[in-house]
């Protein structure tokens, strides 16, 4: 046992998100944080989720079920589903212009999706204290308000690009140290409200 609280309520003095000032316009897509992103990427093994910036600080996002995403037969697996929903969950970053990394994501699989199904996502934060960010998300089945499938609460916490630096493997981080756009899109991050 660490200690450490795992409870995913913001606490009683949390603030209210703050939408960055020069964050994406509402209906504007999001860009990959980075290319090689199992999520957002562009990359053949990919989700290839794309998002776009929602009202206050909320994202949505598509993600289309295929063949290779499969747990059971004709049916997606939970742990894509899950990390749909991580990535989803993590564009809020550009929103707020903060890097911030999973803590903690809690994931509730109320049906079965299908391959094939279009899973339309919605991410937004409820609360901020400290660098703690508290969020949550839904997975609604082939429409914006069609039946829910996938339900997260989150906990993500804010860390600096040194996270980074210090923790991924030299060859990934040299090549994204030395790619203009890279250091552009973590530095963009860094600037806070
Ligand atoms: C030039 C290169 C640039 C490359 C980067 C490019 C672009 C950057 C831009 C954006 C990219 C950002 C993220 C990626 C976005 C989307 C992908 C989806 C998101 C992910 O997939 S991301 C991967 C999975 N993720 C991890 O790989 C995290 C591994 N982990 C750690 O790295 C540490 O664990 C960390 C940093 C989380 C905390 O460590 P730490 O030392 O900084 O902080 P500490 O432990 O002191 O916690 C401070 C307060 O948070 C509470 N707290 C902490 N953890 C908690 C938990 N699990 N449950 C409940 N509460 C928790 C404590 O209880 C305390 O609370 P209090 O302040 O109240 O005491």
């Amino acid at each position: 046992m660490s200690g450490r609280t795992t409870g995913l309520t913001p606490p009683e003095d949390s603030k209210a998100p703050v939408r960055h000032p020069d964050a994406p316009a509402p209906g504007e897509t999001l860009g990959a944080h980075y290319d090689q992103c199992f999520g957002c990427g562009h990359q053949p093994g990919g989700l290839g989720l794309t998002t776009r910036a929602g009202e206050g600080v909320s994202v949505t996002a598509e993600f289309t079920v295929r063949t290779g995403h499969q747990g059971a037969p004709g049916l997606a697996h939970g742990g894509v589903l899950a990390a749909a929903l991580d990535e989803t969950l993590g564009s809020l970053n550009w929103l707020q212009r903060v890097i911030a990394v999973t803590g903690r994501l809690e994931t509730d699989f109320v049906r079965p999706v299908p391959v094939g199904a279009e899973l339309h996502l919605e991410a937004r934060v409820d609360a901020v204290h400290g660098r703690k960010i508290y969020c949550s998300a839904t997975g609604r089945i082939d429409a914006p308000d069609g039946p829910v499938a996938v339900r997260a609460q989150a906990l993500f916490i804010e860390v600096r690009v040194d996270h980074f630096i210090e923790n991924g493997r030299t060859e990934e981080i040299d090549a994204a140290l030395a790619d203009p756009d890279q250091v552009r899109v973590a530095r963009a991050f860094e600037v806070n409200p």
